[in-house]
């Protein structure tokens, strides 16, 4: 299934982030593959579908000499460029979409509103409409990605009208969309969901965050809702879904095939045998609930002294919007949780806690994956998490148990094969923890069978050929209903 071939050639990815960051070290521009869940989505896509991928490198470049081997060299990676000058990206990414918004959207509170990075915003997305028109032909499917672009298709379908070009635009996202009055926190609620509506099919991670976005529509736009997954306003008909989003499990089984993951996994075995190795990855961001998380293996440690030296916790905290401050004093409070945590239960034979703030190659991630007996993620709103995903994949000869909050998105599809808990509750999350040491086999494997089936079901490639097979189909036939 999926595109015909010759609409394959016609796709247009749009995403504030693209898979490869440029840094300029000693005056050489050098790039490296960017973090996070949507970047391993929609580059999982690239064995299957062809596409361009427009978006902003990383780095601001102001000579157009530089502008071009930058472009050059990312035109390799079929990716596009759009350039931006430091203070607006500063103030579009880190002042708007991930001080402002991205709070909202995860439900949390004290959020306070500010017009010099809402200007920036609505700067940003014609900037990048302006990029994206110039390439788009008639026909064109182009899909945009999350909350940095919530205003782009509107924008979008406005100039590709002025051109007489007619492109369907799909959006996708990529985080939770909040329940009730949540949205009412922003004073410019209205524009966003009007942005989103200029789309033709709108993907949410969850019938949840689905049905939130629905009714938001309903109560703040008195946009006709009665028939599902439909939305009709201002005369057009916008169609929404639940496209569960997920990995490419292959990659991860070739590269735990390959000779040196596997000697890294007997070294790391032999490293920690006797002893049950829990492992966490997650961006340092507070929807991770990484204080939660810390907190309730404290509590766990203090309700086992039986199990002293014989568990140990490996959080791998990945740097992640350091320019923020809410950010940086996350990363101040971690620091000193995990070393009281380390100070209070260490014995000289060694410590419960490592913590590693930084990013982990690959191949190093796998093996990790591959030796932990338990993957504890503790998130307290999370769109999806694909974490919970590649340690499954990772799992064929361990069965380790997932030990998962009921907040992550990947919860309500994944929460018959886990642990399930509340990341507040510090006993439960002890107890969680304790239970998943101690299942015995037979219940490790059927956990594991029932959540390896569903990942390697719902590929990200499965997730690029549902989406863009949807609204290819709205492309077709626009006023049929969804
Ligand atoms: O681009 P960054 O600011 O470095 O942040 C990384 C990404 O974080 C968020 O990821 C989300 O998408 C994942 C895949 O769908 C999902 O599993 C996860 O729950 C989300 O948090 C953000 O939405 C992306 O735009 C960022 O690129
Ligand atoms: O050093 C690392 C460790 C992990 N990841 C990847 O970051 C992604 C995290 O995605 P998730 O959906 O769990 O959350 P997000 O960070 O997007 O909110 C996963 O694919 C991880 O493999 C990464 O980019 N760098």
């Amino acid at each position: 299934m999926g595109l015909p071939s010759e609409e394959k050639q016609n796709l247009i990815i749009v995403s504030n982030r693209l898979p490869l960051s440029v840094k300029r070290v000693d005056g050489v521009f050098q790039s490296s593959i960017s973090s996070g869940g949507l970047v391993t989505s929609l580059a999982g896509l690239t064995k299957s579908t062809k596409f361009q991928w427009f978006g902003w490198p990383g780095i601001e470049v102001r000579d157009p000499g530089d502008r071009e081997e930058v472009s050059e060299s990312l035109a390799v990676h079929n990716a596009i460029p759009i350039f931006l000058d430091s203070t607006l990206a500063h103030e579009h990414y880190n002042g708007f979409s991930n001080r402002i918004l991205w709070p909202i959207l995860h439900y949390q509170s004290g959020v306070t509103f500010d017009d010099t990075p809402w200007q920036a915003y609505k700067r940003v997305n014609e900037l990048f409409a302006d990029a994206i028109v110039e390439t788009a032909a008639n026909g064109t499917l182009i899909w945009v990605h999350d909350y940095h672009l919530m205003l782009l298709p509107e924008i979008l379908r406005n100039r590709l009208k002025e051109q007489g070009k007619s492109c369907a635009i799909g959006f996708s996202l990529h985080t939770p969309f909040p329940a009730g009055d949540f949205w009412r926190n922003l004073p410019v609620r209205k524009h966003l969901i009007e942005g989103l509506l200029s789309s033709d099919l709108i993907g949410f991670h969850t019938d949840e965050y689905k049905q939130n976005f629905i009714d938001t529509c309903a109560s703040l736009l008195d946009a006709r809702t009665e028939i599902p997954n439909q939305i009709q306003y201002k005369n057009r008909l916008v169609c929404t879904n639940k496209f569960i989003v997920g990995i490419d499990p292959q990659k991860f089984t070739e590269t735990l095939e390959m000779p040196k993951v596997q000697d890294r996994i007997r070294t790391l075995k032999q490293r920690y045998e006797g002893v049950k190795v829990i492992v966490g990855v997650d961006r340092l961001d507070h929807i991770k609930g990484l204080t939660q998380k810390l907190s309730g293996f404290d509590a766990f440690l203090d309700d086992h002294p039986e199990l002293q030296n014989k568990v140990v916790l490996i959080q791998v905290a990945v740097p992640s919007r350091e320019d923020v401050k809410e950010y940086q004093d996350l990363e101040r409070d971690l620091c000193t949780m995990a070393g009281k945590i380390n100070g209070k239960h260490a014995t000289p034979e060694g410590t419960p806690l490592l913590y590693m703030h930084r990013s982990v190659p690959f191949e190093e991630l796998t093996a990790l994956y591959s030796v932990a007996d338990v993957c504890l993620l503790t998130s307290t709103r999370d769109g999806m998490n694909l974490v919970a995903f590649e340690y499954v994949a990772c799992q064929r000869e361990r069965h380790g148990v997932l030990v998962l909050s009921e907040f992550a998105g990947a919860s309500s599809f994944m929460s018959n094969g886990s642990i399930s808990f509340h990341p507040a509750n510090k006993t439960q999350m002890s107890e969680a923890i304790f239970k998943a040491i101690s299942l015995d086999a037979s219940e490790r494997k059927s956990k594991y069978e029932y959540l390896r089936d569903f990942v390697n079901h719902n590929t990200s490639a499965k997730w690029g050929q549902d989406f863009t097979e949807k609204l290819s189909q709205r492309c077709k036939r626009p006023d049929k209903p969804c």
